[in-house]
């Protein structure tokens, strides 16, 4: 008999708020699921106008007022504050020509709104947004790496191209997804966005995810070079730690990690544009 865990806008938030154990990795490769079309199921598909708009509504009472007006100012301020970012870029680039320098004049707001995205950890912990901890903490964990560990750290690295790369990928991507969520919370999504949202990452994400590896992987000779953040035996603690073994493990760790999240944002693809339903199959 089929179990279903993941239904067409919002289900699975009410079924883990209704005491059912949170997937930590919801529909990872590992389990087995079928993704069932709503249209092949014989149901209406989830596509009417009507529907979207009850769903909204329901959703909302279900968040409650607070958690609701809080998600919608959060999801405005990001929104502002990669537009910002976007728009510091653009002119940035036009009056000068050049990507050198951009890094530098950009940097306080970067480090401010990514930063500002550790609240997403502490949404999907409280319970307020129907997303797995483990995803959203490896995307978002893996950015403040990015920002501060990476590319605040070393300077030398800060006029990459492989940096413009990440930071044009995670700034569209950024706007985008954000006026999606206020959209969606003030039940008056254009379909464009919600396209957008679940379109622009196939090509936005490999694109990123190049970014930032290149721009790793040319911060290596210049962290052997200094032993930066590194501690050699012997020290008073008697630990050791090299950070240039540990970038080479944490650029290995994009090869199982990455495909998990692109493959997650596939499924909610399928499942926003097209009202696939995903059931998990019991033994
Ligand atoms: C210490 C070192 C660590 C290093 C680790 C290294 C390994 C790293 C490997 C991987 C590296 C990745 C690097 C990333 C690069 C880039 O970002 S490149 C640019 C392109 N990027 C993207 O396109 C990002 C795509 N990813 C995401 O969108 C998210 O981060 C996500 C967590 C993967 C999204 O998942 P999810 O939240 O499940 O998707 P949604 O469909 O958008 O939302 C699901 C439901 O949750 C609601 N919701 C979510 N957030 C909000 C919010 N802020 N406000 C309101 N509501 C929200 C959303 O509405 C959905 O609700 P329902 O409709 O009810 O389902």
């Amino acid at each position: 008999m089929g179990r279903l865990t993941e239904a067409a806008g919002g289900g699975a938030w009410a079924a883990r708020s209704a005491g059912s154990p949170p997937d930590l990795l919801p529909l990872s490769s590992t389990s087995r699921t079928t993704m069932v079309s709503s249209e092949e199921d014989g149901t209406n598909g989830g596509a009417s106008e009507a529907s979207d708009e009850r769903e909204a509504a329901g959703k909302r009472r279900r968040l409650g007022f607070l958690a609701t007006a809080w998600l919608t100012f959060y999801n405005i301020a990001m929104t502002a504050g990669w537009l910002v970012l976007a728009i510091a870029m653009v002119r940035f680039y036009m009056e000068k020509g050049t990507h050198r320098g951009l890094y530098k004049s950009i940097q306080k707001t970067l480090k401010f709104f990514q930063t500002f995205a550790l609240l997403e950890i502490v949404h999907c912990l409280i319970g307020i947004i129907p997303t797995s901890v483990i995803v959203t903490g490896v995307q978002v964990s893996s950015r403040i790496f990015m920002v501060w560990l990476i590319t605040h750290s070393i300077k030398p690295i800060q006029n990459e191209e492989s940096v413009v790369l990440f930071l044009v990928a995670w700034t569209v991507t950024e706007i985008t997804r954000y006026s999606f969520y206020t959209f969606s919370l003030l039940d008056h999504l254009p379909y464009f966005i919600k396209w957008a949202r679940y379109n622009f990452f196939i090509i936005l994400y490999p694109v990123g995810v190049a970014g930032e590896l290149l721009t790793i992987y040319a911060a290596l000779p210049y962290v052997r070079k200094t032993g930066m953040f590194s501690l050699r035996l012997p020290n008073k603690y008697n630990v050791s730690f090299d950070y240039y073994y540990f970038l080479l493990i944490t650029m290995a760790s994009y090869v199982p990690l990455f495909p998990q999240l692109y493959f997650h944002m596939l499924r909610q693809r399928r499942k926003v544009l097209h009202g696939e339903v995903i059931v998990e199959k019991d033994d």
